[in-house]
């Protein structure tokens, strides 16, 4: 049966029919020892299945963001509720995966069986984990680098590893941070095209922080401009560009349009 949808160029989506979790922060607070207020009521609504890029200056909070969203620390006040509610059984989807900037991945091991970690970790038998591993790095375009070794490849082929190995649970909410930053410009170009082809196929809710206004406008339907700490939101704005992208859009007068309003956003977020 052909895929739903009008985009013929996309392939059927991998996922279970769920799709992605919706995830609301509401009114969330967080303050480091020593009175670093970072967050004060940090409010947002991410619809299941959405792409959004969160900007904001370096030391806003971002990362502290997606830390609580992932469950990795608490807040002081707030709440944060999914829906579906993140829970897991043997043959449903991981919850949630989370992408650092560093590839962080074990030298000892292959690409293949670095992908396969989270499998091997919730007990997915070797015939199954390496087959969806193997999969899912041919999908970011590691098909033929399965056996080699962590230090044998470069620095946008270990950042791929990472990611098959974050999507190989084929998560519900994906959650990124900074991960192409330390990539060349092409490469980081390349593998943003990637991602947007996954979440597509995937069908999973993406919270993706980066520093870089044109990737935020070129990978996310929405962007969330943050102003410095503690973090408010001084714009939420639903990305007015086509469904397709391509290098082509990068010159678009659109896209520098949208950059612009993001940049607006991020220096007046910068002055408060
Ligand atoms: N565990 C911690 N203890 C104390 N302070 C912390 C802790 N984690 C973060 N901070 C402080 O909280 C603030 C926000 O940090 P966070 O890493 O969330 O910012 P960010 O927006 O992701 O920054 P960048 O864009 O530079 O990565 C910073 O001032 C940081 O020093």
């Amino acid at each position: 049966m052909a895929p739903p949808g009008p985009v013929p160029s996309t392939p059927p989506p991998l996922d279970d029919g769920k799709g992605g979790v919706r995830v609301q922060v509401a009114n969330l607070r967080r303050t480091f020892p020593g009175g670093v207020s970072v967050l004060d009521g940090m409010t947002l609504d991410i619809a299941a299945g959405s792409f959004v890029a969160l900007v904001g200056p370096s030391g806003c909070g971002k990362s502290t963001l997606l830390r609580l969203v992932a469950g990795l620390d608490q807040p002081d006040a707030g709440t944060l509720s999914f829906s579906p509610a993140l829970e897991r059984t043997r043959d449903t989807r991981a919850p949630i995966a989370y992408v650092f900037q560093d590839a962080h991945l074990l030298p000892w091991r292959s690409v293949l069986d670095n992908a396969a970690l989270p499998l091997e970790l919730t007990g997915v038998p070797a015939t199954e984990r390496r087959e969806a591993a193997r999969a899912m790095l041919e999908h970011v375009g590691l098909g033929d680098a399965t056996s080699r070794y962590p230090a044998e490849l470069s620095g946008g082929m270990r950042m791929r590893v990472s990611l098959a190995r974050a999507l190989v649970t084929r998560p519900r909410l994906l959650l990124l941070d900074e991960p192409f930053a330390a990539l060349d410009e092409l490469t980081r170009n390349r593998l943003d095209d990637q991602l947007r082809v996954l979440w597509r196929e995937l069908g999973m809710t993406v919270l993706f922080v980066t520093h870089s206004l044109s990737e935020a406008a070129y990978l996310a339907e929405r962007a969330v401009v943050l102003s410095r700490r503690p973090a408010r939101v001084m714009l939420d704005h639903r990305l007015a560009l086509p469904v397709e992208r391509s290098a082509a859009l990068r010159a678009e007068p659109d896209f520098a349009r949208e950059i612009g309003l993001l940049h607006r956003a991020l220096e007046r977020g910068e002055s408060l």
